[in-house]
């Protein structure tokens, strides 16, 4: 049986005194470890709390609980603030949370495993300000400035797409020649024939231009001094068997790993189905952004039959 220590039950008590005492919404735990969900239902009694879990096994037991969860599955060597942060945006998703809820977060900040921390967090600051500071983790030459300039563009293109209808998009930032060179034209690109003074992203007048053309079929390649090369461009970078993607991404998601993997770019793919932005470095997804304030609509759930 999964141990309950004192040391964890009196930071479930100072939790709860700290959400009283500040009128906080909900309490997110951070679990790394198994615990014994009896013992952390009756620390909690009537409280609202998420527990996120690193692994299957840190929340096997939560099944029988009165506890929403969520499963991270993040490398191991992913640093607490990015875990929590993952686990913030996951259960704002799920509707756990909601957009501008302050959060107690109980988790293990020093010694692995050990509750040990407590943070209060509010959620609109805590996210607004993360793609600044995650998009520094990225490591480019690709300066910030323009990453972040496409990344808030393809965040307002995956919340409000055109005319009432989702718009999914994907772009592709820095090495525009090596970038090029996988490219091929899918049809009218409507971006040819301006000058670079009139593909400069930095203008409002060009982003809102790209708002429009958004949802045709392609790619729009970007150099790293943030012009648009070329729009609706087809890209066909080499297969990489070693490649791997969260289940479900289409061939919008695949074609933004693979260019990633044959060159020095960042592809930036928002998803048609649900607005979500994923920034894509060396083959894999490194940052995905949930379009919070996107309008809900009800929509049927697609599901696979098992194969
Ligand atoms: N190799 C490619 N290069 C450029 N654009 C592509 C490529 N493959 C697909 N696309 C674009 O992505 C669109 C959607 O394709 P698909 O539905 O298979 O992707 P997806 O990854 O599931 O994305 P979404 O979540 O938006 O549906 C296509 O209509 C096309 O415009």
């Amino acid at each position: 049986m999964a141990k309950f220590s004192d040391q964890f039950q009196a930071f479930c008590d100072i939790a709860i005194g700290l959400k009283n005492a500040q009128k906080a919404d909900a309490i997110l735990l951070l679990l790394e470890r198994p615990t014994d969900f009896k013992q952390l239902e009756k620390a909690f009694a009537e409280e609202m709390v998420v527990v996120a879990g690193d692994t299957k096994a840190a929340l096997e037991g939560s099944g029988e609980s009165e506890f929403d969860t969520i499963l991270l599955n993040m490398p191991d060597e992913a640093p607490v603030y990015e875990r929590l942060t993952q686990a913030l945006l996951e259960a704002v998703a799920d509707e756990y949370f909601a957009e501008g809820a302050s959060v107690v977060a109980v988790y293990s900040g020093f010694e692995a495993g050990v509750i040990d921390s407590l943070s209060l967090i509010k959620l609109d600051e805590h996210l607004g300000r993360l793609t600044v500071r995650d998009l520094r983790q990225l490591k480019t030459k690709i300066p910030v400035e323009t990453i972040k300039l496409v990344v808030d563009l393809a965040v307002e293109i995956g919340r409000e797409g055109r005319e009432g209808k989702p718009v999914g998009s994907l772009f592709v930032v820095g090495d525009h020649r090596k970038t090029m060179s996988f490219c091929h034209p899918m049809g009218f690109d409507p971006v040819k024939g301006y000058n670079k003074a009139e593909r400069q992203l930095n203008d409002a007048k060009v982003r809102d231009g790209v708002k429009e053309i958004a949802q045709m079929d392609g790619a729009f390649i970007v150099s790293a001094d943030a012009t648009i090369i070329a729009s609706a461009q087809h890209l066909s970078a080499p297969n990489v068997p070693e490649l791997s993607l969260p289940k479900g991404m289409g061939a919008r998601h695949w074609a933004a790993a693979e260019i990633t993997a044959a060159t020095g770019a960042i592809a930036i793919a928002i998803s048609e189905s649900n607005g979500t932005v994923r920034v894509f470095q060396n083959g894999e997804v490194k940052l995905r952004i949930e379009p919070f304030r996107r309008a809900m609509k009800w929509k049927a759930f697609d599901t696979d039959s098992p194969s």
